[in-house]
């Protein structure tokens, strides 16, 4: 891997890597743009086949959130970190410190909080050490698990997307197929429920599957099996890229929205379900109410406060699809276009700001 050529192309700012030998902590703090303000990203611990496959997600992660902060409207640049190890058997104290003694190192360029593989719990340690982590425990005034308002936001998400394919937000009677039942969707399932949809799911996790069954009412299906199901909505997560060739040609649903990273496994699969008129509700637009919720503990935690900012991706999601239709391109390219087009006004805006500072400073002399 050519570390500097990737990160000139893709326009990188900056890539911290970070040991400590005693507690065993190999991280990687990817910054990809702080345009927006400082970069605001989970950290995610994951055993890597190998360095450069950490190198690699880091700088993907860290990519997105700059359009996912930048597309919920945050004052947020785009930045993430991986820890190599395994989530399970590697953890310790002495390892969230050290990475919390890195974090302030950087004097708020980077803020953290959870991702797939860390918790509230170790996000408490990553405090003791630094100001810049969010998603700690409500105990020290903060907005602990992200996942119920991540659900949130994909539930009104969700309803944009109905009534776009349906004509009504309305949920009652309509066949959801949601694919992983964890976290997130399990509170998103609540919602569904509540409202009358009716839901199949899948799991490799039985006792996940069994609960919703119980508690929902929902059909289980076999994990192959969610993409041939007869359905309204395609709600996939789990997993990330499972929307491909394999898998357009056999799901049913008018509609793809749900909580999963990375779902298009490549763009040309977007233009695919655009072809189709498949209703895609990008991904990391869906799913940003996890972030929307941490930010808001940078103003000091309101949690009436951040629910009523992450309602708005119900707007966002309609505006992405008036972008595509007026335009004539893909949901996921539209999603694009918006984050990249606020940057590059503020981008302008700043510019400005510091021409006409320059201007100031130089009267007089
Ligand atoms: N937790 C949050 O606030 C946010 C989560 N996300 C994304 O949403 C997705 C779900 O996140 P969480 O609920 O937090 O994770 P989770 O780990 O709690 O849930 C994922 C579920 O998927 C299941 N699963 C794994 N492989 C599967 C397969 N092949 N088929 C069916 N089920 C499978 C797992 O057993 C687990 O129950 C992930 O892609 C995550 O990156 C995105 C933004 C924020
Ligand atoms: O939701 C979080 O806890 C942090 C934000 C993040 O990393 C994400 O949305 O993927």
């Amino acid at each position: 891997m050519n570390l500097f050529t990737q990160m000139e192309q893709e326009d990188y700012e900056q890539v911290v890597v970070c040991q400590d030998k005693e507690s065993g902590l190999k991280a990687i703090i990817a910054i990809h743009d702080t345009t927006l303000g400082p970069a605001l990203g989970g950290t995610r611990m994951w055993t890597y086949s190998s360095e450069e496959a950490a190198f690699e997600d880091a700088l993907r992660l860290a990519r997105g959130m700059t359009y996912k902060n930048a597309a919920a409207g945050l004052n947020l640049g785009g930045g993430k970190t991986v820890i190599i190890g395994d989530p399970k058997k590697d953890k310790n104290e002495a390892m969230f410190r050290a990475f919390g003694r890195f974090i302030q190192g950087l004097n708020g360029r980077y803020i953290t909080a959870e991702d797939v593989g860390t918790t509230v719990s170790d996000m408490d340690l990553v405090y003791s050490e630094t100001d810049y982590v969010t998603g700690v425990s409500p105990a020290f005034g903060s907005s602990g698990n992200p996942s119920p308002v991540t659900a949130y936001g994909v539930y009104v998400g969700i309803k944009a997307a109905a009534k776009k394919a349906y004509g009504t937000d309305s949920l009652a009677g309509k066949k959801i197929a949601v694919q992983g039942i964890g976290n997130v969707a399990y509170s998103m399932c609540q919602y569904l429920h509540e409202e009358g949809a009716e839901l199949i799911v899948t799991d490799i996790n039985k006792e996940s599957v069994e609960r919703a069954v119980q508690e929902f009412g929902a059909t289980a299906v076999g994990i192959n099996e969610i993409y041939d199901v007869e359905c309204d909505i395609y709600s996939p997560c789990a997993l990330g890229a499972t929307i491909n060739d394999d898998t357009i040609s056999r799901l049913k649903a008018n509609v793809i929205a749900g909580a999963a990273n990375n779902q298009l496994l490549e763009n040309r699969h977007g233009d695919l379900l655009q072809e189709k008129g498949i209703v895609y509700a990008p991904d990391y637009v869906i799913n940003s109410g996890g972030v929307i919720n941490v930010a808001d503990e940078l103003l000091g935690y309101n949690r009436d406060r951040a629910m009523k900012k992450v309602e708005t991706i119900y707007d966002s999601i309609e505006r992405i699809f008036e972008i595509s239709e007026r335009d004539n391109i893909p949901t996921y390219v539209a999603a694009n276009r918006l984050a990249e087009e606020r940057i590059e006004t503020m981008r302008k805006s700043r510019r400005q700001f510091l021409q006409n500072g320059m201007n100031i400073l130089s009267r007089g002399r």
